[in-house]
């Protein structure tokens, strides 16, 4: 019998990339004109991979971007990142106890995130966390990715987990659309990279640290979407 899942976005729920993805994106971006991002901008940035991030980095500063530049810049931030990984990144506070909760009480875990795939597991490889997870699936896994609903219902049947009983928890807009689109309830922690307060997108519920991800918790949400009266 399939069991129970919890998939993880990764940028700003899993593991606080920001400070790094930061720096490569001042990197990339020296002597382009556009002097440096700073901590507050690259939190409305993230959510769509670095080639996105650069693109909105260019329109914030009303700067149109040729595609042969985009590429130009991608390259050197992604080098730079891949370089200098795991950086100054850490998982978030009390993420790692999370997980062993919900495996001690049977659950698989997955993550789905739109940074590429190959990225996402060098990043999790150098913290250690790969064998945390069934899978790992990136924007490029599966050829379509969040707000794609089959982005994260492909991750659920990577990992061979039950769709019934799965929970999405992320810290973004995308992540809130995609597990909605899905019909798998979303918890949304209120510390990652947003550009708005994640409860505007009306998650199931809104976590402010990995502590109050609980298994009753997840039990609850899924009773909550089945159309179970839950008190
Ligand atoms: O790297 C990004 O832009 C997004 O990554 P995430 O889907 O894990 O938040
Ligand atoms: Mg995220």
């Amino acid at each position: 019998m399939p069991k129970p899942i919890i998939v993880f976005d990764l940028d700003g729920t899993l593991v606080d990339t920001a400070p790094d993805l930061l720096d490569s994106l001042n990197h990339c971006l020296s002597g382009v004109g556009i002097g440096r991002v700073d901590a507050s901008e690259i939190r409305r940035y993230v959510g769509f991979g670095s080639r996105v991030m650069i693109e909105r980095a260019f329109a914030a500063h009303n700067r149109s971007l040729a595609e042969s530049e985009l590429d130009r810049l991608q390259a050197i931030f992604l080098d730079h990142y891949t370089a200098n990984m795991p950086g100054k990144s850490k998982p978030f506070d009390g993420v790692l106890a999370a997980i062993e909760r919900f495996h001690d009480a049977g659950y698989l875990t997955a993550v789905c995130t739109n940074k590429y795939e190959g990225l996402s597991r060098q990043l999790l490889e150098a913290l250690k966390m790969t064998q945390l997870f069934e899978c790992i699936c990136g924007s490029d896994t599966f050829g379509h990715r969040k707000p794609d609903p089959r982005h994260l219902t492909d991750t659920i049947s990577m990992a061979e987990g039950d769709p019934e009983r799965a929970v999405m928890i992320g810290d973004s807009r995308t992540d809130i659309d995609t597990a909605k689109a899905a019909g798998i309830p979303v918890v949304a922690v209120d510390f990652g990279y947003t550009d708005q307060p994640v409860h505007v997108f009306e998650p199931s519920c809104v976590i402010s640290h990995f502590d109050e991800l609980t298994v009753k918790l997840s039990e609850r949400l899924v009773l909550a979407a089945q159309g179970h009266t839950v008190t």
